[in-house]
């Protein structure tokens, strides 16, 4: 009874509510209505522990990619796609045979980080006005992005923030960084811009592959791994994060194929300038800028480059004392400051290697080739403007045994002696040597790949037969070589004839 009198008194204090609402003018029913909608969700997160951060496709500026969708993307394939039932597959664009794994949209996973629980889910695209036609000159300008959904109980909002999101972005940068396409970039000009292309760039050479003298290939290797854990040392002296190098020597010595070797060893993109279809300083200006951090910036055979520069000290020599201006080979001379009007000057390349325009960007390599350093102009390569010279020479015998070893894969033969007195004897270049070592027939490392697939009884029989072969080659490319550094040691000392 007392409940039923209960009900009646509610209703009759609804009705009376209802009575005073409907008496109210219209602004008090705004600003109630207003008051109202906004307690709702304060009452509802009072009630709901759980929290929500939405990682959108596109960012604010709806058109840039947000890098954090991306980094959440990876993260959550490598960590935890495996508690989903639909996962996607995609191969990219790489050299190697794993398909990247990702999440299927409207998929949920739960993750835990330092004991605390998150869910993720991905939202597929969704059309912003549902049922209204919407006419846009923006592909997708429609549609809501995608987005990833974290949820999260409160009490954890700050690990959340502090911890578990900054974890999310560094294993992402780990894993792009290691699983990254390289790049071999080239400028052209389009519509009289200067801009770059690329293709993908995976250099078949390694330092264990590059022959030359082992104390200065352990030399660079050691610059090189300086210059890759230098951060804190370029800061704290204020230079910028940078390093140059000017590897010079005759054709065929391996100063592409180094270049190729450094890209491997510090994993960066290569940035091949030509500096011919550059049309002034502000063009070579923009194409720095263009370049990203972690990468090696080349010119080649800067010597044979006819930039035609201005001048303002026409009739310069060289070191040697060959007159450079009209010379047919160094065009490249001075102008004191920049010539944005006009072309391509020493002093706007220079000003990218070490001056004001080399604090833009950091962890760049700059590489400059050369056939003939006598013949480049002094203030390419004074002291400290390439940090370091190194010259591909001959191949002697230490490098040989490196050639020998990639190719042939021997260590040790009867005609080793000989090979390196010959060698010490011509000048004889390590392209000359590796074209004389390449076996007919199915190359061995084709067969060291069939053996290692076999089964183990077939690959006991391949690896006798291989061996033989091995040896076969070894024999047969070793004599071809020294018949031709013999003769090559004949013409070297015979005078020509006038
Ligand atoms: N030092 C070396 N170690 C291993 N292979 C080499 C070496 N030098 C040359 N080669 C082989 O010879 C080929 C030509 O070498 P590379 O293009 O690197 O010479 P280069 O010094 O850049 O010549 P150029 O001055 O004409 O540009 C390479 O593809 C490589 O196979
Ligand atoms: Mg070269």
């Amino acid at each position: 009874m007392a409940s039923v009198e209960k009900w009646v008194g509610f209703g009759s204090a609804m009705a009376g509510v209802g009575l005073l609402w409907s008496r109210m003018p219209e602004h008090v029913h705004e600003e109630a209505r207003y008051i109202i909608s906004s307690l709702v969700p304060m009452v509802m997160s009072y009630f709901n522990p759980y929290e929500q951060i939405t990682i959108s496709e596109h960012g604010e500026e709806r058109y840039r990619r947000n890098k954090m969708f991306d980094a959440v993307s990876t993260y959550l394939s490598s960590v935890c796609a495996g508690g989903a039932s639909k996962l996607k597959a995609e191969l990219r664009n790489n050299r190697k045979d794993e398909p990247l794994i990702t999440l299927d949209e409207n998929q949920e996973v739960a993750d835990t980080f330092e004991g605390a629980r998150m869910w993720w889910r991905l939202y597929p695209k969704a059309s912003r006005n549902k049922g209204v036609v919407t006419v846009s000159l923006m592909p997708g300008d429609a549609d809501e992005p995608r987005c990833f959904r974290l949820v999260f109980h409160r009490r954890h909002r700050h690990l959340v923030l502090n911890s578990y999101l900054p974890s999310v972005v560094r294993h992402w940068r780990e894993l792009t960084e290691k699983n990254r396409q390289r790049r071999l970039f080239t400028n052209h000009t389009k519509d009289r811009k200067s801009e770059w292309t690329h293709v993908p760039y995976n250099p078949p050479t390694t330092f264990d592959m590059l022959a030359m003298d082992p104390d200065k290939k352990y030399e660079i290797v050691n610059d090189l791994t300086a210059f890759l854990e230098g951060e804190d040392y370029h800061s704290k002296v204020g230079k910028a994060w940078k390093r140059g190098y000017l590897l010079y020597g005759p054709p065929g010595t391996g100063k592409s194929t180094m270049i190729g070797a450094m890209a491997n060893f510090l994993g960066y993109d290569v940035y091949d300038l030509d500096l011919t279809s550059v049309k002034n300083n502000a063009d070579l200006r923009k194409l720095f800028l263009d370049t990203t951090d972690k990468s090696i910036i080349v010119i080649e055979d800067i010597d044979a480059i006819e930039v035609e520069l201005t001048t303002k000290r026409k009739g310069k020599k060289a070191a040697n004392g060959n007159e450079i201006n009209g010379d047919n080979h160094v065009r490249i001379e001075f102008s004191d400051k920049y010539d944005d009007k006009g072309e391509v000057t020493l002093s706007g390349l220079l000003s990218f290697v070490d001056g004001l325009w080399s604090a833009c960007g950091s962890e760049r390599i700059f590489v400059f080739t050369t056939n003939h350093v006598d013949r480049l102009d002094p203030a390419l390569i004074r002291p400290g403007r390439m940090d370091k010279h190194i010259e591909m020479s001959y191949c002697r015998f230490e490098a040989f045994k490196m050639l020998a070893k990639s190719y042939l894969d021997i260590t040790e033969h009867s005609l080793f002696c000989e090979i390196g007195r010959l060698l010490d004897e011509t000048n004889t270049t390590p392209a000359d040597v590796a074209d004389n070592l390449i076996p007919r027939g199915k190359r061995n490392d084709e067969i060291s790949q069939l053996l290692d697939e076999a089964p183990a009884d077939v690959a006991n029989n391949l690896s006798l037969r291989y061996k033989r072969k091995r040896d076969r080659d070894a024999d047969e490319c070793l004599k071809g070589l020294v018949e031709i550094l013999k003769k090559a040691r004949v013409e070297s000392t015979t005078p020509p004839i006038n």
